[in-house]
């Protein structure tokens, strides 16, 4: 009987869910404010990359940043930019892979600019090799940048998030921790990984009714920051994969992230490519793959990363 009753229950809050879902999707909630919040970027120094938009667009609605980067220089060009707009920037130097670097920036943090509200684990590497022919090091290192940094900055901001019931972790996955490609093992490999983390975590914080800390996953498609250059399906299809705009990209993030989303996969097309993914048999997702070009995606992009070694090698 209290089976029965429980079942009838949740089919009561399921409905309820999808109608406001439904009045969501139509008429757009007011985005939360950001102004007395301190927000941690990971990976803001690069100039045409996710995370300095982040930094401008936060900068712009009146939050506080802290940016991390493993490049002094251009994180310091990043702070020198949001604090043009008029808000406090602090800047760091770390590297996110680094497990004691990650602890003692954070306490640093701590004192210098206050308790982190919202964090968002954007840093990201790819090895730009096919698997046979990278280095356990290189390996490594895209599993600690791109997954173990989560582990790290979420264990040192958690806690005061949750001892507030207020706060948002925001991690920045990419389409590639959805489905997978040939010729990026180490990416998918710790894309999924964090995917499956930031899963975990956010039942966690439900599960124990820690309602204040929201979570977001970002999933984006390619975006034309420099990461992935040269990735393209079959040249006849070329349209449906043109490479998003930073700012777009970031624009969309924001929205959804200030309407408290739990998933954002842009474009939104790409709801329908993971949805297909787990219907299709395997055999099918392999032919569709070679029928689009995604099998090769990868091969201009890691040619022209071996291109780029070759002129860092030879000094030219
Ligand atoms: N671009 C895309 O197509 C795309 C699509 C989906 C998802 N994403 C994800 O979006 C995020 C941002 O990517 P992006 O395209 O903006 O890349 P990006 O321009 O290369 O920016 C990444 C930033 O992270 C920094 N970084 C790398 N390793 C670090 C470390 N160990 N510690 C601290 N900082 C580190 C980089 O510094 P250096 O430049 O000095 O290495 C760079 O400033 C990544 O997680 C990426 O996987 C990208
Ligand atoms: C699967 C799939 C497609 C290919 C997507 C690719 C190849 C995405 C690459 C993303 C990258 C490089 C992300 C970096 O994190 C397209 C859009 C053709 C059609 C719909 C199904």
């Amino acid at each position: 009987m209290g089976v029965l009753i429980d079942f009838l229950l949740l089919t009561a809050k399921v409905v309820g869910y999808i109608i406001q879902s439904l009045v969501r999707w139509i008429k757009r909630p007011a985005e939360k404010r950001v102004t007395n919040e301190i927000c941690l970027i990971t990976g803001t120094a690069s100039s045409k990359g996710l995370g300095r938009r982040f930094a401008l667009e936060l900068a712009q609605k009146g939050a506080t940043l802290v940016l991390w980067d493993i490049d002094t220089d251009g994180n310091e060009k990043t702070a020198v930019q949001v604090r043009e707009l008029g808000a406090k920037a602090y800047a760091y130097t770390c590297d996110v892979s680094q497990r004691e670097d990650v602890y003692n920036t954070a306490e640093r943090v701590r004192r210098e600019a206050g308790d982190v509200t919202v964090l968002i684990n954007n840093a990201g590497v790819v090895a730009g090799k096919p698997i046979l022919q990278c280095s356990d090091e290189l390996l490594e290192r895209t599993m600690k940048t791109n997954c173990y940094a989560h582990f790290w900055t979420v264990k040192a901001f958690l806690p005061k998030m949750m001892e507030l019931d207020h706060g948002h972790i925001v991690t920045i996955a990419g389409s590639l921790g959805l489905f997978a490609t040939a010729c990026v093992t180490d990416y998918c490999a710790s894309k999924f990984a964090v995917v499956g983390f930031h899963e975990a975590l956010s039942h966690q914080l439900k599960a124990n009714r820690i309602n204040g800390v929201k979570t977001t996953l970002v999933c984006p498609c390619l975006v034309d920051t420099g990461m992935f250059t040269g990735c393209r399906i079959r040249q006849e299809l070329d349209g449906l994969l043109s490479p998003l705009k930073p700012d777009d990209c970031v624009k969309t993030a924001m929205k959804g992230i200030l309407n408290n989303q739990p998933i954002i996969c842009i474009p939104r097309v790409m709801y329908f490519a993971v949805v297909s993914k787990h219907l299709l048999p395997w055999d099918v997702q392999v032919l569709v793959h070679k029928f689009l070009g995604i099998d090769k995606c990868m091969h201009p992009f890691i040619r022209q990363r071996e291109a780029k070694r070759h002129l860092v090698a030879t000094g030219r």
